[in-house]
């Protein structure tokens, strides 16, 4: 009898000297659980780096409400449609599951080098540090691209259609705008007191909602001694995910990625788009970074070529038909037949998350 795979299987892979063998590693998790650790290897995103982007998130978030306030997501200095600050319960990931939005902040950033999307006006805290802000996206992207290009040599995508580049070409920002943004997360400390009459946290118990994400690619990036983060696994129940899977061999906290909604639709359910949430686990401060990874906005999510997709058939299924009844796709009668573009789908799923 086959068991559900469970986080602790979540494979750490070293990418740092690609090969199909690493290619494939990294299509076996992704098809699996949907969630994967790349070693980090001190060079492409320098540790240095993210611990100054934390200590740069928790100054801006410790700020006074009105200067963050200023630059609120929807305003007209926010600058672009999902840039700015998010305030407490200003999002709902879960609608459904949830009465009350998400008891966190966020900050989200849109990419440095985009020369098309207008330049995003930054409070002061960040604006100070926008070397090291552009330097971190910069450097996030090239591992996104990285593990993009390993996924299109293990799918085996010809030659003639783009073989490893077959992703990374349609993730290109210098030909299109793209969903991709950045975003610092803060969860304050905060007690939760709800229990239901089996003595369990209710919604209040929920940091960040059940969702999955709705790019290709999401790197993660949490610290040690704040954990929260949770997966739904195949058999439906709810498990931790640690910040270091290894820490007796791994002196730094491995990169988490996880498959966002794109990448499933794109791979006819092959990779799998999982359903995670944040619970309290504590309720001390937390916070979080998240680089959501999207292709251009006009890029059509139709079949990738790829005899392995074909070849798994019909077993991404249940995979696709989760990620619709999350959606409402059947519902509404949306989407069905017609192949949707990345921005679509974006839009679908900003239009539920901020009730639009
Ligand atoms: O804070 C975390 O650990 C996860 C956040 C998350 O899943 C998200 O923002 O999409
Ligand atoms: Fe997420």
């Amino acid at each position: 009898m086959s068991t559900a795979p469970s986080p602790s299987d979540i494979p750490v892979i070293d990418i740092s000297s690609p090969s199909p063998d690493v290619a494939q590693q990294v299509l076996t998790a992704a098809s699996t659980h949907g969630f994967l650790f790349i070693k980090n290897d001190g060079v492409t995103i320098p540790p240095a780096d993210i611990d100054a982007m934390f200590q740069l998130s928790r100054e801006f978030f410790h700020q006074p409400r009105e200067e963050k306030a200023e630059y609120a997501i929807h305003s007209e200095k926010a600058g672009g449609i999902n840039c700015g600050w998010v305030s407490m319960q200003g999002e709902s990931l879960d609608p459904e599951g949830q009465k009350q939005g998400d008891p966190k902040e966020a900050f989200n950033i849109s990419p440095p080098q985009a020369p098309h999307n207008p330049l995003q006006p930054l409070p002061p805290t960040l604006a100070s540090s926008s070397d090291l802000l552009s330097r971190f996206q910069t450097a996030c992207r090239t591992l996104c691209l990285a593990i993009l290009s390993l996924l299109g040599t293990a799918l085996q995508i010809p030659d003639s259609e783009g073989g490893s580049t077959y992703f990374t070409t349609r993730h290109d920002p210098y030909l299109d705008p793209s969903g991709t943004i950045f975003r610092m997360l803060y969860y304050p400390r905060t007690v939760s007191t709800s229990r239901n009459e089996n003595g369990e946290g209710d919604e209040t118990s929920i940091r960040a909602g059940a969702h999955s994400d709705y790019g290709s690619l999401t790197l993660l990036f949490r610290l040690p001694g704040q954990p929260g983060l949770e997966i739904l696994t195949t058999s439906q129940t709810w498990v931790p995910v640690p910040v270091n899977p290894s820490p007796s061999t791994l002196p730094e906290p491995p990169i988490l990625v996880n498959i966002g909604d794109l990448l499933s639709f794109w791979t006819n359910g092959m990779l799998k788009s999982t359903v995670h949430r944040v619970t309290f686990c504590g309720g001390e401060e937390r916070y979080s970074m998240a680089y959501f990874c999207h292709p251009r906005d006009e890029v059509l999510l139709g079949a990738v070529p790829s005899k392995v997709i074909e070849g798994f058939g019909s077993k991404g299924e249940e995979e696709l038909r989760g990620q619709r009844r999350r959606l409402g796709l059947d519902e509404a009668g949306e989407g069905k037949g017609g192949v949707l573009t990345a921005r679509q789908h974006l839009d679908r799923r900003l239009k539920v998350t901020y009730g639009l």
